[in-house]
């Protein structure tokens, strides 16, 4: 059975105290309530990672990072290993965000060499696909993301496939649950096209805009195993009704 996942990116938010007061309500409310079933990651910024992991340590919120560098170590100043995430307790990695692809040139080749190098480390990646709004319009979101999932994806790939369309991103429009049923069998069938019978248990997440208005519309998507959830996850109450729209399947 698919375990559902909902990932918090918190991108560039977070100081020490915010941070730990973030974390601190997550999981008193989840001491209330537990989301028993339900995989919760955040991945705050890399300044935090090594404040809130003895927070996280042993609850049911695991720790993940935004990006990590395809080498182990050496003279990549400003960079963070695959390694140096695990040794801090760090468990997933988001790859390719569009972010990244949009201000650090991040291509589907480097994502592939991240995504080889995190699963090597013990990392679960997180890889995000996801068209523009300029090859939305010109007709081209499937063949962008087509090519994104042979380009980024690593043979065995065994991690998480994020679908963020970059219009829906920061933008209060997420996708409909049609359009995102639509997109997200055509990656199923990308899948499966090239992993075989691996391609059909991969998880597949939705991200864009996910909030706790429209969470449990998305979550009832049947090949939707969560969401990659962005602004909503900077404030513990709306995460946490994304958390709880996870429906019991
Ligand atoms: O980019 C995202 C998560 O990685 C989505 O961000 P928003 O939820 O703020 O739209």
């Amino acid at each position: 059975m698919t375990t559902p996942i909902i990932v918090g990116n918190w991108k560039m938010n977070g100081l020490s105290a915010d941070s730990a007061d973030r974390v601190k309500s997550l999981l008193a409310a989840l001491a209330e309530r537990p989301a028993t079933g339900t995989e919760i990651v955040i991945c705050p910024p890399f300044t935090q990672l090594g404040l809130l992991a003895p927070q996280l340590k042993g609850t049911p919120v695991a720790l993940g990072a935004q990006n990590c560098h395809m080498d182990e170590k050496g003279a990549h100043t400003g960079d963070i290993a695959p390694g140096m995430l695990t040794d801090l307790g760090v468990s997933h990695v988001i790859l390719g965000h569009s972010e990244r692809r949009r201000d650090h040139g991040e291509v589907d080749e480097t994502v592939r060499e991240k995504a080889v190098a995190a699963a090597k480390a013990g990392l679960t990646p997180i890889v995000c696909i996801g068209e523009t709004e300029d090859q939305r319009q010109s007709g081209e979101a499937q063949d962008t993301i087509g090519w994104q999932i042979k380009g980024s994806l690593p043979d065995g790939f065994t991690g998480v496939v994020a679908y963020e369309p970059v219009w829906a991103i920061g933008t209060g429009l997420a996708a409909t649950p049609d359009d995102i049923k639509s997109t997200v069998a055509f990656i199923r069938a990308e899948l499966v096209r090239q992993f075989g019978e691996s391609g059909k248990t991969l998880r597949i997440l939705y991200g864009g805009s996910v909030d706790a208005g429209n969470a449990a519309s998305i979550l009832a998507i049947p090949d939707v195993a969560g969401a990659l959830v962005g602004g909503a996850s900077l404030k513990p109450d709306a995460f946490l009704s994304i958390v709880y729209a996870v429906p019991a399947r």
